[in-house]
């Protein structure tokens, strides 16, 4: 579309058309700014974004009560849902308006359709990243998740589906998961198909903001629909034409899951979940190799140390990495894993 050369008319529109915008942001601004002065809104007051619209938000008040519709000032861009604000309620209360983002503590990113990187949530503690005992990862999968979620900076938790599926000793599932808790990433396992299969979900996703990401088939959808059973919480949530990947530009949205120990409660300390079809399919996009480097945990005590300051780990003698898997200080099928990435960037 950028790409296509406008006619001279059709550049004419265009620009009227956000000479117009900016003009009715500046005038929404000047009318803030007098609602403002005036003492037309309340005194300023901390708040999440829990849904976006273009310049329209719905915020939620800190603490607890029902989301309020705001809209931004116009110096103010690019929030996301997950954000935190400072905000002020019309005396109304009908409305309010964004005056101020907070810092953020981490932000997921995502290529928009001309490849360029754009936030799409923020102030998310945790990617939880789903497999299956069917269908069953390719260790390579699972690594190529845990080292996008390393380029976040957000914490990766690995969540096994589907253990009813199990055979009775765990088979090379178990083994493989265990070889990442060796590494120190959590595992968790779940099911859908038993009482109390997602005990130990709920036990992680307690006082923090999560995120679910993971292939097609291995139960993301089965899992939050048991996670926000009250239909009530999941008003404006996804239907089920957009899940299935066709509007992947839906706006993401933040949940409260149930407190168990508020009597079900939405809450804070049930934990919080941010969803939309585009951040389930989170993955290895736009990484460069340092990026993919760094993203295997275990070689970072011995990046810095090969013969040669730009070793790449191919052939090079004094190699310190592909030393540490002659050893067995790191995983052969890590450090194969670690060459297919790197191999799939540059096919790309
Ligand atoms: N046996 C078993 N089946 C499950 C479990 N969880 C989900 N399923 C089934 O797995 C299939 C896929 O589940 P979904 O929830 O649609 O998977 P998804 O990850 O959301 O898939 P996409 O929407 O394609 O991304 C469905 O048929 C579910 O009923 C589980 O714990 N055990
Ligand atoms: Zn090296």
């Amino acid at each position: 579309m950028s790409k296509r050369k406008l006619s001279r008319q059709q550049r004419w529109r265009v620009e009227k058309v956000q000479a117009e915008r900016a003009r009715r942001a500046d005038r929404r601004d000047s009318r803030d700014s007098e609602k403002l002065a005036a003492g037309e809104y309340g005194p300023e007051q901390n708040g999440r974004v829990i849904a976006h619209f273009g310049r329209t938000l719905d915020v939620r008040p800190e603490g607890s009560g029902d989301a309020v519709r705001c809209h931004l000032r116009a110096n103010l861009e690019g929030l996301v849902t997950g954000d935190r604000v400072i905000w002020r309620a019309a005396h109304d209360a009908r409305d309010g308006v964004v005056v101020a983002r907070g810092e953020r503590d981490s932000v997921l990113e995502r290529p928009d359709a001309r490849g360029q990187l754009k936030p799409v949530a923020a102030n998310i503690d945790q990617i939880l990243i789903v497999f299956a005992v069917e269908p069953a990862p390719h260790a390579n999968l699972i690594d190529r998740y845990l080292v996008a979620a390393e380029a976040t900076g957000i914490a990766p938790v690995l969540v096994l589906n589907k253990i009813d599926l199990l055979p009775e000793h765990g088979g090379e599932l178990r083994a493989l998961l265990a070889r990442y808790e060796a590494l120190g990433y959590p595992v968790v396992t779940t099911t859908t198909e038993r009482d109390g299969g997602l005990s130990a979900l709920h036990a992680r996703l307690a006082g923090r903001t999560s995120v679910f990401v993971g292939q097609s088939g291995v139960g993301k959808s089965s899992l939050i629909d048991r996670l926000l059973p009250d239909e009530e919480l999941r008003i404006g949530a996804l239907s089920k034409d957009s899940r299935k990947g066709t509007h992947t530009t839906t706006t993401a949205r933040l949940y409260a899951l149930p407190d168990p120990d508020d009597g079900g409660h939405p809450g804070v300390a049930g934990g919080e979940l941010i969803d939309s079809p585009g951040i389930r399919e989170f993955g290895l996009t736009h990484l460069d190799e340092q990026e993919v480097t760094d993203g295997f945990i275990e070689f970072r005590e011995f990046l810095g140390r090969c013969r040669f300051r730009d070793c790449r780990h191919r052939q090079e003698p004094g190699c310190a990495l592909r030393a540490a898997v002659e050893r067995g200080d790191i995983h052969p099928e890590r450090f194969a894993s670690y060459r297919r990435i790197l191999d799939s960037l540059e096919d790309a």
